[in-house]
């Protein structure tokens, strides 16, 4: 083993607080609870909750992912934007599947979302982009906001025992389900 493998086997991991979750009180729409965790984890301490890890494949199901920011979320979808040249941009245009994956370390709490994406019109695109130093610099048309659509919401607290909680809601139309 080398150093680097050593030192990393080393390392503490789920080393936060959750807050006590009551099974029995969980909302029907996961949005509901998303909102809340969110918010929580903001007040526990995360500096940037909204900061997100964004998975997309290309066309022959390579994988890639990196981190940008949740801008919104409504009945359409969650939001978020970038470049349309962008790795991303080329990967969404060819596979319009991807996922989110959200950590929130201090209240050792995870959420994951899967869906298929949709560009927005022309105009919220450049509304989300208006206003901002970036905006002066890039050509109309090359900033994209896209919406994931749902199918499947995971959120995940760890627990200093172990005993993990996973609540899943899968989307069927526009109902949800809970799955645990
Ligand atoms: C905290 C954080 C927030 C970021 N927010 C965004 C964002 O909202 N949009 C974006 O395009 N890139 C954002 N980035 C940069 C991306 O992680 C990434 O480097 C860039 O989008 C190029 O990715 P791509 O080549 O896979 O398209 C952010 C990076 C960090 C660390």
């Amino acid at each position: 083993m080398n150093e680097l493998t050593r030192w990393l086997r080393d390392q503490p991991s789920l080393i936060g607080t959750p807050p006590p979750l009551d099974a029995a009180e969980l909302p029907a729409d996961p949005h509901e609870l998303f909102d809340t965790w969110i918010r929580h984890a903001s007040l526990a301490g995360v500096a940037e909750p909204r900061a997100t890890t964004l998975a997309t494949a290309d066309a022959g199901g390579r994988p890639d992912a990196r981190t940008l920011i949740l801008k919104g979320v409504d009945t359409d979808g969650w939001q978020f934007a970038g470049p349309r040249s962008s790795a991303k941009g080329a990967q969404l245009a060819e596979n319009p599947a991807a996922a989110l994956n959200f950590w929130w370390q201090p209240v050792m709490q995870a959420v994951r979302v899967r869906g298929t994406v949709n560009e927005a019109a022309p105009e919220e695109s450049a509304s989300d982009i208006s206003g901002s130093p970036a905006g002066a610099l890039i050509e109309p048309g090359e900033w994209v906001l896209w919406r994931l659509i749902p199918e499947r919401i995971e959120f995940w607290q760890g627990s200093p025992d172990r005993r993990h909680i996973r609540i899943v809601y899968t989307r069927r139309g526009d109902s949800w389900t809970r799955e645990s």
